[in-house]
């Protein structure tokens, strides 16, 4: 009797996510628009999509948000079909893997967070991890061309990295989410990372979420393309799907897209500059804000919410003084 083909299950669900980061008082600011608004994306095993939009446009928070580092409503987000952020063992098992930005200069591993220049050899930092395939240590070894004798405070910025995805890769991941992490990679050391997610993938059944800005040598890697401007969704497709809706390669692709996206903004902030200030830029115009809470208030200020900008520092103060006559977006 024939077998009954099982059906796999979406590894990734994001299903109308919405979310605003805190403003200036921990909140998000009243009446504001949320960063990300109305997302939604089925992703399954074996799928590797390419994340794109300009800089800003919200990849990084949503890859934070499928990582579980920014907490949303459980039934918004689902990884492997649990809450990221409620579920933690879904990262301590290896099962959900975040490589981005925080940790480049730190690897968290399985809850531990390992400062990566110290004085100790890569040796130690990769063998320092418990719990692991042999056989997938040595194949990632040699895929990063990792030199075990390296002592990980005299190594150049693209070994130091090749160390942190070799421990970042050693648990076989169903998910993995990659914050733009090959950027000091040679040509080979990404041509050769490339090829080995691609297989894993393949033959794991992996599903993987890649933000970049550097196509090179991506043409044939991704499965789907998923684009955002703004934290909106604006096309989520199968690769060959672009390719048939466009000739050129897949960089000047997403270069016409970004082109068009910054036309039509560059015309709103027109728009907007002649409609003179709204509520809340009057609101801000000529506060002074420090600490955190100025912090606070440039993220918020550049998160398109408000149009005020930060124009002055106090020299010896941490204190900012917002002002709208400057319209930022
Ligand atoms: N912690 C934060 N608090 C408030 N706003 C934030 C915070 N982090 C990011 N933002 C804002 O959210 C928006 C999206 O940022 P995000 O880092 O997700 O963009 P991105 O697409 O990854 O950009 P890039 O390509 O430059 O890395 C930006 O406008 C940014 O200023």
């Amino acid at each position: 009797m024939a077998m009954k083909e099982e059906k796999s299950l979406p590894t990734v669900e994001i299903n109308k996510l919405r979310f605003t980061y805190p403003g200036i008082d921990g909140h998000p600011p009243p009446g504001s628009a949320p960063l990300i608004d109305d997302f939604s994306l089925t992703l399954n095993p074996r799928d590797r999509c390419l994340l794109v939009g300009s800089n800003g446009a919200g990849k990084t928070t949503i890859l934070k948000i499928l990582g579980g580092k920014h907490m949303v409503e459980p039934n918004m987000v689902k990884v492997l079909g649990r809450s990221a952020f409620h579920d933690t063992a879904l990262t301590v098992s290896g099962d959900l893997c975040y490589l981005g930005g925080e940790w480049r200069r730190e690897v968290a591993f399985a809850g531990f967070e390992v400062a990566i220049q110290m004085d100790v050899s890569a040796e130690k930092m990769i063998y320092g991890v418990a719990g692991v395939d042999s056989r997938r240590r040595d194949e990632l070894i040699k895929v990063l061309d990792v030199d075990l004798s390296w002592r990980m405070h005299k190594v150049s910025d693209g070994q130091r990295r090749r160390v942190q995805i070799c421990m970042g890769l050693l648990k076989p991941f169903k998910v993995l989410l990659l914050d733009e992490i090959t950027v000091d990679l040679d040509v080979l050391a990404r041509a050769d990372l490339l090829k080995f997610l691609k297989k894993e993938c393949d033959e794991r059944g992996a599903t993987i979420v890649y933000a970049t800005h550097i196509f090179d040598g991506l043409e044939d890697w991704p499965s789907h393309i998923v684009y955002v401007a703004h934290g909106n969704l604006q096309l989520a497709m199968p690769m060959h799907k672009v390719k048939e809706i466009s000739n050129l390669s897949l960089m000047r692709t997403v270069e016409s897209w970004l082109r068009k996206e910054r036309d039509e903004e560059r015309k709103r902030r027109k728009e907007r500059k002649a409609n003179g200030l709204s509520e809340y830029e009057k609101q801000v115009d000529g506060t002074r804000v420090a600490g955190d809470r100025a912090r606070a208030a440039v993220r918020a200020l550049n998160n398109g919410w408000a149009a005020g900008r930060l124009t002055s520092t106090i020299a010896g103060e941490e204190s900012f003084v917002l002002s709208s006559n400057r319209v930022l977006r």
